[in-house]
């Protein structure tokens, strides 16, 4: 067809090497084949109930997010009808000429909104038979002032469909103790995307993805698929088939939702598998960030002092010529999926309930650390002030308080995006 992207001809090296191959009954076998299943179903018409009668199926939504990764939503609020008319103006898309597609900026949007295939594969498992449009929902404004029917469509659609997706992120954020109105305050139009797939019928579809396995990046994606099927996923350790179902929806946990809910909700490897004789359409919409939010999620570090030790106060010793003090320091960072920058640490010492007069200050570099990762800083300090002598009869006869603060800065690193600066301030 004159619409297809030209896989065979590219692609024609990697093809002649797979027909030489001769186990591709295995290879079929093990990366082609998966038993079907039914994705956990959620009845949203629950969500007019009582709040009361509201909660199981709440708590089944988070399970599914826990334990699956991809649960499918049906009495969702989104007419059938604005489904056939996106439906329609997506297969209108893709039936342009491949040359069109390719050339032209046929929805008035930059010319890398157009993907084909996987120009970067060197074997047939890294190729996916596709072909996609990817639309930042900031950009509809552009395609309506050339496609108008199609940008009003998108439009119309990417609210409903944003509208859904707060509501479950909503559900998921509350199951985990936060306040259900960080989306809406967070949740910026310019990180919402439409993406479109077709999957043509494919001539060698038992050696070849429609698409490579892959989990997404962002933080919850919205499906929308039409009767042929195709997808497949992991679960428990082992690929399954995803048996199509026309009246719902299929939501999925992204990579950035995983990070942000600790590993809670899971963002789970999916791939697509072609059909030979029909071609498949998706479409797709998913938030890719909720920039304040993620920054206020992580948790900060724990710091202790893991060894303290002054050599004046030693008794066998019996010393207070030696006036410094011995410090180790650890930091903790328990997030499981983000990394931390850390300023300039600053370390003031202070003798008993006086915070008017530091007995020694110290500074560590900044430095970088990795998620569930800890260190050490240690140092030799030299002290001022300290009324040695009283110090010692007080532990002799009892304790001694020594006081120290910390203060830093810290940003959170999570996946390549990086969080504002938090103050970080810590007084014991
Ligand atoms: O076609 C599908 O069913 C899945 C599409 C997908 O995983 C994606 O676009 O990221
Ligand atoms: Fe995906």
């Amino acid at each position: 067809m004159e619409s297809d992207p030209p896989f065979q001809e590219t692609f024609k090296t990697l093809l002649v090497d797979l027909m030489k191959e001769e186990n591709t009954e295995k290879v079929h076998e093990k990366f082609f084949v998966a038993e079907e299943y039914e994705l956990p179903l959620i009845d949203l018409s629950c969500l007019s109930l009582s709040e009361f009668d509201q909660e199981p199926y709440k708590r089944d939504i988070a399970d599914a997010a826990k334990k699956w990764g991809f649960f499918q939503v049906v009495n969702h609020g989104i007419s059938q009808e604005i489904f056939e008319r996106m439906q329609c103006e997506q297969a209108k898309l893709f039936r342009q000429p491949f040359y069109r597609k390719a050339n032209e900026k046929l929805l008035n949007l930059p010319m890398d909104c157009y993907s084909w295939g996987t120009p970067t594969a060197n074997s047939l498992m890294q190729f996916s038979w596709s072909e996609a449009f990817h639309i930042p929902l900031t950009h509809i404004s552009r395609i309506k002032e050339f496609n108008c029917t199609l940008g009003s469509t998108i439009e119309e659609f990417a609210k409903v469909v944003l509208e859904l997706a707060q509501k479950i992120t909503e559900i998921l954020a509350e199951n985990l103790g936060y306040k259900s109105t960080f989306f809406v305050e967070n949740c910026l139009p310019s990180s919402c995307y439409l993406r479109m797939n077709r999957y043509p019928p494919c001539p060698v579809s038992s050696k070849v993805f429609g698409l490579m396995p892959h989990t997404d990046s962002d933080f919850l994606t919205i499906l929308y698929q039409d009767q042929v099927g195709g997808l497949q996923l992991v679960k428990d350790g082992k690929w399954i088939s995803v048996k199509p179902n026309p009246e719902a929806l299929i939501i999925n946990i992204g990579d950035l939702f995983q990070a942000w809910s600790n590993g809670t909700y899971k963002s789970i490897e999916h791939r697509v598998v072609t059909n030979g004789e029909v071609e498949r359409f998706i479409f797709t919409s998913g938030v890719t960030a909720l920039v304040l939010w993620l920054s206020l999620r992580a948790s900060n570090p724990t710091c202790s002092i893991q060894y303290f030790y002054v050599p004046a106060l030693n008794k066998t010793a019996n010393s207070t010529t030696n006036t410094t003090i011995y410090l180790d320091l650890k930091l903790d960072n328990k997030n499981k999926f983000k990394g931390i920058y850390y300023d300039v640490l600053n370390l003031t010492f202070y003798y008993g309930q006086n915070r008017s007069l530091p007995i020694a200050n110290t500074m560590f570099p900044a430095f970088y650390q990795g998620h569930k990762k800890n260190t050490h800083r240690k140092e030799l300090l030299n002290t001022n002030g300290v009324p040695w002598e009283a110090v010692f009869r007080k532990v002799s006869n009892g304790k001694a308080v020594f006081r120290v603060d910390l203060a830093t800065a810290v940003r959170f690193k999570i996946m390549a995006w990086k969080t504002k600066k938090h103050k970080l301030m810590v007084r014991d």
